[in-house]
């Protein structure tokens, strides 16, 4: 079961380096099997896409994309109470991102010098869904709603086939709804590959977006140059702070509720206090009886899982902070007081009933957040994250003849003649220093 650490002033140290170290390292031993699989499908296209289909995921469709039919035909079979519940989460999460939506701007000063910067969506995006233990219909709002907020011309989705071969219903739904332009069935780290190349049939896009497990998360990092990246979003992570007004039953809940993702995930809380530390494990053992996904849970907190009892809420900030989680719960009496001294997370939740689930699913902040410790320099998935900005500047001739001089001097500084001489044939008429 999960460890427990209490704080002697070294041991709870040493524990949070070793938990540092394995969120680093665990993908080590996937980057040369994922390494194989870019440079097969960078030689091979959809032939090794189709291959690999066949040997992770079961079955590979004859064709990979699907078709604006087949998508219509396979919605009707959604629950229509899902697809209220989808319109819903779908409205919270576009109201949150257009708040992130940033306006072209430009500025005229005095003397007539104009400059400005044009911020316009990316032209193709691909957005990774992933599907394998699960299916993430969520994360098809998440990835395509920013997009198409920032005003992305074309979004296209890949995400594994269920293991018969066809599309999850519920993803196509929730891809119709958010605007997706194209769908193909692939998944791992060859549908990364392919939209980074690109196949006969998956066009190469120009950035890459959506969370996905380890081989997902090493593909993007190793293809990023051939193509942008959001940001590494690997298997999920909770990390809790709680003091003793918190409910032990719903501390159990929150962490087990990401360490069911994925055998790598992890789920961390910090205390201080004993008791409620104690409370926690017991829950954790009555609770995962209960939960579908106890065999996956169970080894995530054997490998990820950690409760240490702080030597006081300071200690358990500092930890917060230098572990660097994907989701930080804040379960304390005054969880406010928190919000200015947590600088490094992905999402925070403040209270009791700010459960890390709904984040995930419905209130509109993105679910796609850095992991492995990289919320200290990531951000979360946002309309930023779809837009390319450039600058612009228009002098006049006057304008230009009165900066002449200092440009010239910068340019006679660096050695660059030729820099200096495209201001000096502009002004014969001046004597440069
Ligand atoms: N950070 C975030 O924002 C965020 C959001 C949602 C989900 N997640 C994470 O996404 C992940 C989803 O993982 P998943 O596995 O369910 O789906 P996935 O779609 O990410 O991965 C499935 C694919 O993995 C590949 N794969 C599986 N075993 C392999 C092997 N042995 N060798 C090579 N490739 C292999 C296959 O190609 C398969 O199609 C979880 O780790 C979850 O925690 C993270
Ligand atoms: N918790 C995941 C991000 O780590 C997102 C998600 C989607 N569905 C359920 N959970
Ligand atoms: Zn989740």
């Amino acid at each position: 079961m999960i460890t427990t650490v209490i704080a002697d002033g070294k041991k709870e140290y040493d524990f949070i380096e070793l938990l540092k170290s394995r969120a680093q390292n665990s993908d080590k031993n996937v980057i040369p099997i994922v390494s194989e699989i870019i440079e097969n499908v960078k030689t091979n296209g959809d032939k090794a896409v189709y291959d690999y289909t066949v040997k992770f995921d079961g079955k590979a469709p004859e064709k990979a994309e699907i078709s604006a039919d087949e998508i219509d035909a396979v919605i009707s079979e959604c629950d229509p109470k899902y697809i209220e519940t989808v319109r819903k989460a779908a409205k919270n999460i576009e109201d949150f991102h257009k708040r992130q939506v940033q306006q072209s701007w430009l500025t005229t000063k005095n003397n007539g010098v104009i400059m400005g910067q044009r911020i316009r969506g990316l032209k193709r995006v691909g957005i990774y869904v992933p599907g394998g233990t699960a299916a993430y219909p969520s994360s098809v709002l998440m990835n395509a709603i920013p997009a198409k907020i920032a005003g992305v011309e074309e979004i296209v989705m890949c995400t594994p086939p269920m293991k018969n071969g066809k599309p999850n219903p519920n993803i196509l739904a929730a891809a119709k709804l958010a605007g997706v332009d194209r769908i193909f069935l692939m998944g791992g780290a060859q549908a990364i590959a392919a939209m980074a190349y690109g196949t006969e049939s998956v066009p190469k896009v120009d950035k890459i977006v959506g969370p996905g497990n380890i081989f997902v998360a090493t593909a993007k990092k190793l293809l990023y140059g051939t193509v942008d990246i959001d940001m590494i979003a690997g298997p999920s992570e909770i990390l809790i702070i709680a003091d003793k007004s918190a409910n032990p039953k719903f501390l159990a809940a929150d962490l087990m509720s990401q360490a069911e993702h994925d055998k790598l995930a992890s789920a961390i809380l910090l205390t201080d206090c004993e008791e409620l530390a104690n409370q926690t494990v017991k829950e954790l053992e009555r609770q995962v009886q209960t939960l579908s996904r106890n065999e996956i849970i169970n080894s995530s907190l054997d490998n990820f899982g950690a409760i240490i009892v702080c030597s006081d809420m300071k200690q358990a900030v500092l930890f917060a902070n230098e572990l660097a989680p994907e989701h930080l719960e804040v379960c304390c009496e005054n969880p406010m007081e928190y919000v200015g001294k947590l600088d490094n997370a992905g999402s925070v939740f403040l209270g009791n009933y700010s459960p890390e689930p709904l984040g995930d699913y419905f209130a509109g902040p993105n679910h796609v957040l850095p992991t492995s410790g990289t919320a200290r320099f990531f951000s979360p998935l946002s309309v930023d994250s779809f837009v390319k900005k450039s600058s612009f500047i228009c002098y006049t001739e006057e304008a230009l003849r009165n900066d002449a001089q200092d440009v010239v001097r910068f340019a006679d500084t660096e050695g660059l003649t030729a820099h200096a001489n495209s201001i000096k044939v502009r002004f014969e008429d001046i004597d440069f220093e």
